[in-house]
């Protein structure tokens, strides 16, 4: 796999920075995740192909031990709130120090400097500090976040990965580590680098949910079904809106013009009356085959029976549950999910530690004194 090879200390965090490390870890990097001692369980739901080490960093032996990993590793991913690494002995200059080859990737809400830098926070005070938020919603509606999408795992951990790998490649010719400063703010803010850039053409001069790619447009909308199910159309071009009136039974000599925003909210009813004539169903049968941009709005539970994405292997089926396959995928160097479940805390204490040149009296005794923690292998604690 591409990643083989490169060892990565994850420390655990709540969401960007766990999938930051999946992604890493799905390409091939041994991805070891440091847990809290003391802690019931484990919420990490995307711990995927990760090993678990519990390590008490409040310790002298704790951030002793985190060090060592961190010498004989390529990177380490944190995700705390700036300056939490740096109370406990582990900011960069004293890791870089010990090894000037490690890439130190810092996941934050809003980056390492700025009057926002120590505050807490969540995907949806970065997406709205990123400007985005602002455009997301229908019209005469309140802003609205699409799930925790954009900041947390767009914008965040999968920036955040491929600040990573960049820093990898330029290793490579450089010999030498740095510093990752991945603000989820200006993540999603490049993500929406086209809203930005857009704005030149003309794409936003509407309110929110008045344009063409925010629900404004009849033709680049969610239709509800006969069945309560929904469709999604995106027909914008000419030709493919001919297809979708054509699949409608529409004749555009009877209708205004496409691009006529004025005649927008009339167009989208008579689009609601006809989508609700048939079920899902039936519009698959009527669209699949043809270029009128039609597709069923499926469900999770419906997806990897698609035969298009069925075809395709899209979802994996683990131990633990069915979900995505990694991607994109490379034609020579492919990721290999893990399907086994996921690892419980303390799962790989005594393996990593003693991969990492610890002796096993030294494991008992600082399991002894709390420094570390060891479960039973396969238990979910
Ligand atoms: C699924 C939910 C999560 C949703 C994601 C959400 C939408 C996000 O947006 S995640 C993005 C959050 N932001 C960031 O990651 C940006 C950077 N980080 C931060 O800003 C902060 O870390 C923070 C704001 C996220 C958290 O701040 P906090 O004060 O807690 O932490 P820090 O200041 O960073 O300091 C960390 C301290 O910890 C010490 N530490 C760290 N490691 C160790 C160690 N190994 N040993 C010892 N000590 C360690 C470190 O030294 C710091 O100490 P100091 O403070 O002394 O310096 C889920 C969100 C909530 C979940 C639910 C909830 O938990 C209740 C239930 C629990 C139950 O078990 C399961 C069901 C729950 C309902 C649960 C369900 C879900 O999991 C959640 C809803």
């Amino acid at each position: 796999m591409a990643l083989a090879g490169i060892r990565i200390i994850e420390l655990a965090g709540l969401a960007p920075a766990p999938f930051c490390g999946m992604v890493l870890a799905d390409f091939g990097a041994s991805v070891i995740r440091v847990d809290r001692t003391k802690v019931a369980m484990s919420l990490d739901t995307l711990a995927r192909g990760k090993r678990s080490v519990a390590l008490n960093l409040k310790t002298p032996e704790g951030v002793a031990i985190l060090k060592k990993l961190c010498v004989k590793s390529d990177v380490v991913l944190e995700p705390y709130r700036k300056g939490v690494m740096e109370k406990l002995g582990l900011g960069p200059e004293t890791l870089l120090k010990d090894n000037p080859r490690l890439i130190y990737a810092r996941l934050t809400g809003y980056g390492q400097s700025g009057p926002y830098a120590t505050a807490a926070g969540h995907d949806i005070n970065y997406l709205a500090m990123s400007g985005l938020l602002s455009r997301l919603g229908r019209h005469g509606e309140k802003p609205h976040a699409p799930l925790n999408l954009v900041a947390d795992f767009a914008g965040g951990g999968l920036t955040c990965a491929l600040g990573i790998v960049l820093a990898l490649l330029e290793r490579t010719r450089s010999g030498k580590g740095q510093v990752i400063d991945a603000s989820m703010v200006e993540g999603a803010a490049y993500m929406g680098s086209f809203v930005w850039k857009s704005r030149a053409i003309g794409m936003w001069e509407g309110d929110r949910g008045q344009n063409m790619l925010d629900g404004g447009a009849p033709f680049y909308d969610t239709y509800r079904t006969a069945d309560g199910k929904h469709v999604a159309v995106g027909a914008m071009e000419g030709q493919f809106y001919q297809q979708l009136l054509h699949g409608l039974g529409l004749d555009a000599a009877d209708l205004p013009p496409q691009m006529s925003m004025g005649d927008w909210p009339e167009l989208k009813r008579v689009f609601e009356g006809r989508f609700a004539a048939k079920t899902q169903a039936e519009w698959a049968d009527v669209f699949d085959g043809t270029d009128a941009c039609v597709t069923p709005v499926l469900s999770l539970d419906q997806v990897s029976a698609h035969p298009h994405n069925k075809e395709r292997g899209s979802f994996v089926v683990g131990d633990d549950d069915e979900s995505p396959r990694p991607a994109p995928v490379l034609s020579r160097t492919p990721a290999d999910p893990c399907l086994s479940r996921d690892p419980a805390i303390g799962q790989h204490t005594c393996e990593v530690l003693q991969e990492y040149g610890y002796e096993s009296q030294d494991i008992e005794r600082f399991a002894a004194a709390g420094v570390v923690e060891r479960s039973i292998p396969g238990a979910k604690l």
